[in-house]
Formats: structure tokens, C-alpha cells, sequence
């Protein structure tokens, strides 16, 4: 009974890991999901398709570990954040599709709402920001356009649930309608202080009390999985969201320890303790994880291209052929010669939060080539970084003395030199890059006793590489300044949103 088996659903994927009692891996199984984009904005996936994709992953990750679920001491749940699910208690069936974290469908619903002078003290409540990301505009929109919706809701036959309250509901058979605070606290509904369901929200939302889950600590034993699901009835004691998960993975259980996440996006956590840090940059404040009568809180920065600016100059500018040869193409060249890209492709996310910023490249001249261009692509994912950091620091949280780093694009040695150089503090990259299912584990682990406190955790995290800064401040600041002059310059482009 000494292996945890931890669930990571994520926007394009699902994934299943088993650990055992060492923090190792036995096995892991993955299967991507269809993506759904109707309109333009919206994005949506199929609730069915999460849960059958992620059930599949549970019992292949058995199966390659050699496990039967009875040799399981728990199970622990890790998920994309904020994407918004209505199912019917009598079936457990979704009602619509799933609105992904993506989709800006509501976006003149906040507008509207922010129109009403309304954002200031909901970021006070909440620590979020008045935006389509998070869940509460979405569930109204479900509840508003989904034919029925709204009675049967407030009539207690609907139930309304991030990812992890979606596959709870059906890991346990109908029998557990929960979130953790973590992912409660990604709805616009939760007062951030007090980590409870805010009356006044759900009223000013229009959102019926009838449908919320249950809110449950993120490690302790919140049920078990009915026998049927797996094999055999087991523990459920971990639930975070992934980015949450992932900050619980990389063993930043201290104030003032963070890490960075370079997947699609980038998303930086800083542990602030265990108080909500209020923030004056537009970062996000947001419940960490509970349990054992205790808490934490980060202080949370998103921005919306990293990796998927590699993507674009090997999809759509076919500069390179695999995502890897970035790193050669921006290393034939000792620096950007001045080239500046900002991909703002989507807007720009934290500190700046403007929707119609649009990519821009700047300072080409003839001598400028694909060279340059790769590597002023890298330096603009280490610079968003730079921004979110800087921003932390001007809210007076902990100032950052390392910063671990996972996701796919860490793999990328060069990309961890330049951050490493542009923030000025050593870059630590782990060997368990899977963190965000690892943090799963370990809360679930916990949960259940299999280890005794995150003292015994922090032993298990291993360093691959140490990129310490290399560049004088001059050169440092220099780069950050005309950064800085390129970012206004891509503000404001689009006409519309
Ligand atoms: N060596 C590399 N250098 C830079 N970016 C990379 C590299 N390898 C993968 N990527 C980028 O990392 C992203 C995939 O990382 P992953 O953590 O799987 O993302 P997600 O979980 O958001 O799908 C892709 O956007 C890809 O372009
Ligand atoms: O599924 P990921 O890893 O892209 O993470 C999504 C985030 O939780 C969205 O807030």
C-alpha cells in the first residue's frame, strides 16, 4: 500500500502517474483530447471526453506499474484550473460543453460589470482580476443560455464543478460534489480572506448557492473512488489545480519560493504564507493549498505565450522543423542584434492585462535573419518572466532569491540561461520535470500519512541544473529597458478585443 496514483488533467491532455513511496515514478500514461473552437474565442471540450481520457490513463497507469487498485495507499487529482462544467445530479451527465479557462466568450460581460465600478473590490475580495479566465462569468453564461438551465439550478438538480469536481463526481459514483479551496479560489466566488463562498458574489454573479460544491481541504481524505471505477474502493486525499500542484511539487513550501511553469503559457507561483498578499500590479492572489490545519498562499502571474511562440515559428513561419531546434537556431547567433519580438498574439496577460495588444517585432534591419529572430523569441519568454517578477517585487512580496522551473520548454538550456540572466537569480531545474503530478502525489501521500510532513518531501526534490546569472546589471538593464519600450509599442493595436 505504499503508491500514490496521481491524475493530471490538463487543457490538451490527460495523464495518469503512479509513485511510489520514494517520490519515484512507475509508470505513466497520457492521451490527448479533442479541442472544440466554435466561434471565434470560444473554446470548449467535451466533459465526457475529460473523464473518459482520464479514466483511460488511470487503469493503463495500473497496468504498466503491475498494480491493482487495492495497492493503492490514494489518489490524487491535479487539473486545468478555472474551465467550467454544469452536469444534472440525476444522471451525471454534463448539460453543455465544458467553457475552457481559454474561451473569452464573456468578455462584454465583464466589461459590463466593470463598467458598474465594480473591479476594484472584487479584487479585493477575491485577489482575481474582472476577466473571462476565471469561472464565475462562465457558469452565468451556462445558466443563461442553456435552455432550463437556470430554474433546474436553482430547483438543486444541477451541479456546477471545475475539472476536479467533474472527475470527483465521477470517481466516487455520484457520491462526492467537492473543490479544494485552491481551484474554489480561480472562481470570482470565493472570499480570498476568509476561503469560504462569498453570498455577495454568488448575488452580484446571479449565481443560485444550490449549485457549488463542497469546499474540502486540498490534502486529507475527502472520499474514496467507488469499487467499480478502478477495481477497488481507494482514498481520494489530494486535490489541487495544476498550477497549484506543481508550486506543491517543486517543494516551495516556504514564504518567498516559486516556481515558473514554461508550457503553452507561463505560469509563476510565489509562496507568500499564510496570508493574501494584496496585489497593486494586477498579479493575482490566490489560495495555494489547505490541509492540516494549515495554509498557504501565492501570489500568481500568467502570461499567455511562452512555448507557444515556438510553436508558431515552426508551425506558421516554418523556421524550424521541431520545437528542440530552437535552441541551435537562436545559438548561431551571440545576440538579438537589436531584434525585439513581443507576442502579444492574444493580448497580453499579468502585469498588463490588455486584450488588444497585438505581436509586434521590432528593430529588423538588413542584417537582421532567422537567427536573431529565434533568439529574440527566447529572450520574450524570459522577459514576460522578468515583468511578472518585477512586479511581485514592486507588491512588496518576498524578493525571489532562486526560481525552479518545469514545463516543456525548460528542457530548453539556452531559454534557462537568458531567464537565469535576466532575472539576476540562479534558475534551478529539477530533475522530475512532471511536477504538477508529482505535487498531486505528494498531497495525496500526505494526505493519507504515507509521509509524515513536506520536511521528508523537500528531501525527495532533485537538482538537475543550476543556470547561474552571468550578465553584468548594465547589460541587464539595457535589454529589460528597450523590452520595456517594445512592450507599449504593441498596447492598444487591435481595434477590437
Ligand atoms: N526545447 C524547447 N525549447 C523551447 N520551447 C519548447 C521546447 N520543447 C518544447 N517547447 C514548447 O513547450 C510547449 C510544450 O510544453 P508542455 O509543458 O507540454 O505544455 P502544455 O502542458 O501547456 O501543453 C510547447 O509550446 C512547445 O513549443
Ligand atoms: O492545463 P495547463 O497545464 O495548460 O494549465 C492550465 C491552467 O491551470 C489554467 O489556469
Amino acid at each position: 500500500m505504499s503508491y500514490v496514483l496521481a491524475l493530471d488533467q490538463g487543457t490538451t491532455s490527460s495523464r495518469a502517474m503512479v509513485f511510489d513511496a520514494d517520490g519515484r515514478v512507475r509508470s505513466v500514461a497520457r492521451r490527448d483530447f479533442p479541442q472544440h473552437f466554435p466561434r471565434p474565442g470560444w473554446v470548449e471540450h467535451d466533459p465526457a471526453d475529460i473523464l473518459r481520457s482520464q479514466l483511460e490513463c488511470a487503469r493503463a497507469a495500473l497496468a504498466d506499474a503491475g498494480l491493482r487498485a487495492g495497492q493503492l495507499a490514494a489518489v490524487g487529482i491535479a487539473n486545468q484550473r478555472e474551465t467550467t462544467v454544469l452536469w444534472e445530479r440525476a444522471s451525471g451527465r454534463a448539460v453543455a460543453p465544458a467553457i475552457v479557462w481559454q474561451d473569452r466568450r464573456t468578455a462584454a460581460d465583464c466589461e459590463r460589470l466593470r463598467s458598474q465600478g465594480w473591479s476594484a473590490a472584487l479584487r479585493e475580495r477575491t485577489g482575481l482580476e474582472l476577466d473571462p479566465y476565471f469561472s464565475a462569468t462562465k457558469l452565468a453564461w451556462l445558466l443563461d443560455h442553456v435552455p432550463g438551465a437556470r430554474e433546474r439550478a436553482e430547483a438543486g438538480e444541477l451541479a456546477f464543478g471545475t475539472v476536479d469536481s467533474w472527475l470527483l463526481w465521477h470517481l466516487s459514483g455520484g457520491q462526492l460534489h467537492l473543490t479544494d479551496r485552491g481551484n474554489a479560489s480561480r472562481t470570482l466566488l470565493l472570499d480570498v480572506h476568509a476561503r469560504e463562498w462569498d453570498a455577495d458574489l454568488l448575488a452580484r454573479f446571479r449565481i443560485p448557492a444550490a449549485v457549488l460544491p463542497r469546499l474540502v481541504d486540498s490534502l486529507g481524505v475527502c472520499g474514496e473512488t467507488a469499487p467499480e471505477v478502478l477495481g477497488a474502493a481507494v482514498p481520494i486525499a489530494g486535490i489541487a489545480g495544476d498550477q497549484q500542484a506543481a508550486t506543491f511539487g517543486q517543494a516551495c513550501f516556504a514564504p518567498g519560493m516559486a516556481k515558473n511553469t514554461y508550457g503553452t503559457g507561463c505560469f509563476l507561483l510565489m509562496n507568500t504564507g499564510e496570508a493574501p498578499v494584496a496585489s497593486h500590479n494586477r498579479l493575482l492572489s490566490t489560495v495555494g493549498w489547505t490541509g492540516g490545519g494549515r495554509h498557504a498562499y501565492a501570489l500568481e502571474g500568467s502570461v499567455f505565450m511562452a512555448g507557444a511562440v515556438v510553436q508558431w515559428l515552426r508551425d506558421s513561419l516554418g523556421l524550424i522543423r521541431n520545437a528542440n531546434d530552437i535552441e541551435a537556431l537562436a545559438a548561431s547567433v551571440e545576440d538579438s542584434a537589436g531584434v525585439v519580438f513581443v507576442p502579444a498574439f492574444t493580448g497580453l496577460g499579468a502585469p498588463h492585462w490588455d486584450a488588444r495588444a497585438r505581436g509586434t517585432l521590432l528593430g529588423l534591419t538588413r542584417g537582421a535573419g532567422p537567427g536573431h529572430i529565434a533568439r529574440a523569441a527566447l529572450e520574450a519568454i524570459a522577459l514576460q518572466t522578468v515583468d511578472l517578477v518585477a512586479a511581485m517585487r514592486r507588491d512588496g512580496a518576498q524578493s525571489l532569491t532562486e526560481l525552479r522551473v518545469d514545463g516543456g520548454a525548460a528542457a530548453n538550456d539556452l531559454l534557462m540561461q537568458l531567464q537565469a540572466d535576466l532575472l539576476g537569480v540562479p534558475v534551478l531545474r529539477p530533475r522530475m520535470l512532471e511536477t504538477t503530478a508529482l505535487g498531486a502525489a505528494w498531497l495525496a501521500g500526505l494526505g493519507v500519512g504515507l509521509w509524515r510532513d513536506t520536511d521528508a518531501l523537500a528531501t525527495q526534490w532533485r537538482l538537475d541544473r543550476r543556470f547561474e546569472p552571468s550578465w553584468s546589471d548594465d547589460r541587464r538593464a539595457a535589454v529589460i529597458a528597450r523590452w520595456a519600450r517594445a512592450v507599449e509599442r504593441a498596447k492598444d493595436w487591435a481595434e477590437e478585443e
